[in-house]
């Protein structure tokens, strides 16, 4: 249960003065909510100004620099309302000081409310942004204006917040104080050591500090109120991460004891041996899984790496020690072709694959689900369908998660709640940094391909301005004539997929009238069925040019697609890129990866293609799209169940981090069911940062 001492923080968002019903979707949306009803007060608190307004100049009139913000004290002489019938002459009222003349300005005024605001003779202040027009000075509708003697309310620091259009910087600010008002006492979660090694004030006090800047410094990620807080987001993640990691090795999963009697005839029927590193990896999987505690093991692997023969021979070793294998993909097209790539090279073993996915109904479910219980079905493959509530597996030993970031935690932790605890081999596909590596999966144990196939030939890549398209297709007619095979794929335009389909769909008509039917096209729009179809012809040759939106991006296997067109690649991110080239050169021949751009590129437009251009390594272009993108953007969105932080920057704190990581596994070690003094602590921080799932996880097991 939560502490009833954060119930003023989860208490829904609108109600926090100044939030009504429209202003509400505002919020919603500057939070990245769906609705007001998904937003707590808490959410707001993670809500850090990026810069501050410092009202602390004081230069006098005539000193005022063009453009800055100032705060003036003079006394008013007159007021020049805007004429009648002419309310778009502004309405003026001039002031002064030792220095010079000031005139304020106000446009479309009604009532009389300046002239009791601003009275005559009166020695008001005045704060806001001048402006020097033909040597006058003029400040359009001041952002404060209070009679001297009450100059000392004036807020002088002011944070200055992200926005939203239509979200007033004065309303934002008025909520988040009132937030801020509402944060409790909080129980230290922090050990004494640290707080005084860090310099660290308590969370209460470091809220405050956050939304209270006082100068430029307390603006900087290295100021200690947002180390502090940055810290405990670490915390709260690393803790919840570690608590199911904890919980699932505890489930300890049932040993296996890899014979070997189907991957020998397996490997030795494969067209290749495998690479050093794939072969590591095996070797690594079979070491955790013949083990008592249970593997929770990340393959991670550039494009093109061989991944999905690593995770066979895992699979076959589950088969051959009595158990049942699957493998989850994140999307059906995947999952189907995982299923054909498989099912051909298990052939040798002879043992019996299915596939699950939400596509899978009727009398052909009900079968595939009857052969998985009485374990004659020994490997599955299939989408998140394999894990609902009506497959029950005879015996469950391995469960491979295809992620390429689309899953998280969460469906891991449903996995492991249906009652079936097998090893777990988690596979990414894009290299990504160590430090996000730690941040998304906490302390996982890590096989890494480091290198390709043998034999395959550097892929070349070049950048063309769209206007030269026409050459490109020339180019392709030659190609094809040589019996080559392309992808060709399509934009990605922001606002609707359908917008996609129709760019798709047009490059489609004007390929087809030049190349007849060897052309293809997949897109989202299509249905499973359709896009099978697709996909097959275009791997057997039938289909010698495939025009796609970017569903080919994750996975797709044809070995001998020797050519990328890729349409628009500036509007692409360099992870996407690198992904989408790495569908071609997987087998022994040459290939080219063509990027046609629309000028003018932007900076971080033109960085990536450069990047692209200049190599290949899936590991350098990780890093460079980190330093490119920030860290939230590269692992997909928050409620994909990634970790989107909100103060903590991966970049700015990554020494945080790994300390984070060392307290989440002492902690772990001391107290694992927080039941301490600590450990109770610990729970409000895990609450206060959304991070209760693995209580609840806790209390269940
Ligand atoms: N050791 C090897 N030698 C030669 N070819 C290999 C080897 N291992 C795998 N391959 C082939 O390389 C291609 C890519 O393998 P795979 O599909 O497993 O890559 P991947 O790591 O899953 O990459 P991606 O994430 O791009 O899908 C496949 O056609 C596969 O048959």
């Amino acid at each position: 249960m939560r502490p009833a001492l954060l119930d003023p923080l989860f208490s829904p968002l609108d109600t926090l003065p100044g939030i009504g019903p429209k202003t509400g979707e505002l919020y919603a949306r500057l939070l990245g909510r769906e609705t007001i009803d998904d937003c707590r007060v808490v959410d707001l608190l993670f809500h850090a100004p990026h810069s501050l307004i410092d009202r602390r100049r004081q230069p006098g009139i005539a000193h005022a620099p063009q453009g800055a913000i100032v705060t003036i004290t003079g006394r008013v002489d007159r007021h020049q309302p805007s004429p009648r019938g002419r309310p778009n002459v502004p309405y003026r009222v001039f002031l002064h000081d030792d220095t010079g003349e000031l005139a304020l300005t106000f446009f479309r005024v009604k009532g009389n409310w300046l002239e009791k605001a601003l009275p005559i003779d009166e020695s008001v202040t005045v704060s806001g942004k001048v402006d020097w027009f033909n040597g006058r000075a003029s400040m359009v509708h001041p952002d404060h204006m209070v009679r001297a003697a009450e100059a000392e309310s004036l807020p002088l620091v002011e944070p200055v917040y992200g926005l939203t259009a239509g979200l007033a910087p004065r309303a934002l600010r008025k909520t988040i104080e009132a937030a801020v008002a509402r944060v409790p006492d909080l129980p230290e979660w922090l050990d004494d050591a640290l707080l005084g090694q860090q310099g660290f004030r308590n969370a209460k006090e470091s809220f405050h500090r956050l939304h209270e800047p006082r100068d430029e410094t307390d603006i900087d990620n290295q100021a200690p109120a947002r180390r502090r807080l940055a810290y405990d987001e670490f915390l709260a993640g690393q803790l919840s991460l570690a608590l199911v990691r904890q919980r699932l090795r505890k489930v300890a999963g049932a040993p296996v004891h890899a014979t070997g009697h189907l991957s020998g005839p397996v490997l030795a029927a494969l067209p290749f041996s495998l690479t050093a590193s794939q072969s590591a990896a095996v070797r690594d999987i079979l070491a955790d899984m013949s083990g008592t505690d249970r593997m929770l093991r990340l393959l991670q692997g550039d494009v093109g790496s061989g991944k999905t023969a690593v995770a066979l021979m895992a699979m076959l070793a589950a088969v051959e020690s009595g158990g049942q294998a699957v493998l989850m993909a994140p999307t059906e097209i995947l999952a189907r072709q995982h299923h054909a790539t498989l099912s051909r090279m298990a052939a040798p073993a002879g043992i019996a694959i299915d596939v699950l996915t939400g596509r899978t109904k009727g009398k052909e479910r009900d079968a595939i689900l009857e052969r998985i219980m009485s374990g004659e079905t020994k490997m599955v493959i299939g989408t998140h369908a394999l894990f609902q509530d009506a497959v029950t597996y005879r015996q469950l030993a391995l469960a491979v998660v295809d992620e390429q970031h689309r899953f998280g935690v969460h469906q891991r932790l449903r996995l492991t709640a249906k009652g079936v605890s097998p090893h777990m081999l988690v596979m990414t596909a894009t290299p990504i940094p160590r430090t996000l590596v730690l941040a998304a999966f906490g302390d996982m144990d890590v096989s890494k391909l480091t290198e390709k196939p043998q034999g395959r030939k550097p892929i070349q890549t070049v950048t063309i301005p769209a206007e030269r398209t026409d050459e490109i297709i020339d180019r392709l007619d030659s190609a094809l004539r040589q019996g080559k095979k392309a992808y060709w794929i399509c934009p990605l335009v922001e606002e609707s997929e359908e917008t996609d389909v129709m760019s798709a769909d047009e490059r489609y008509q004007t390929l087809v009238s030049r190349f007849g039917n060897v052309v293809g096209l997949v897109h989202g729009r299509m249905t499973g069925p359709e896009k099978d179809a697709v996909m097959l012809a275009f791997k057997n040759g039938d289909i010698r040019v495939l025009v796609a939106t970017t569903v080919v991006e994750v996975g797709v296997d044809v070995a001998d697609a020797t050519i990328m067109v890729i349409e628009h690649a500036e509007r692409f991110g360099l992870a996407q890129l690198h992904q989408l080239r790495g569908r071609v050169g997987r087998g022994d021949e040459a290939s080219t990866c063509i990027l046609l751009y629309k000028g003018p590129l932007s900076v971080a437009g033109h960085a990536r293609l450069s990047i692209l251009r200049e190599t290949e390594d899936g590991f350098i272009i990780a890093e460079e799209d980190l330093k490119l993108r920030g860290e939230g953007e590269l692992l997909g969105t928050r409620q994909s169940g990634t970790p989107g932080f909100r103060i903590a920057s991966l970049e700015a704190h990554a020494d945080l981090l790994e300390i984070a990581r060392k307290d989440a596994t002492y902690v772990i070690e001391q107290d694992p069911d927080l039941t301490s003094e600590r450990g109770e602590a610990l729970r409000t921080l895990l609450y206060l940062y959304r991070r209760d799932e693995a209580i609840r996880f806790l209390r269940a097991g």
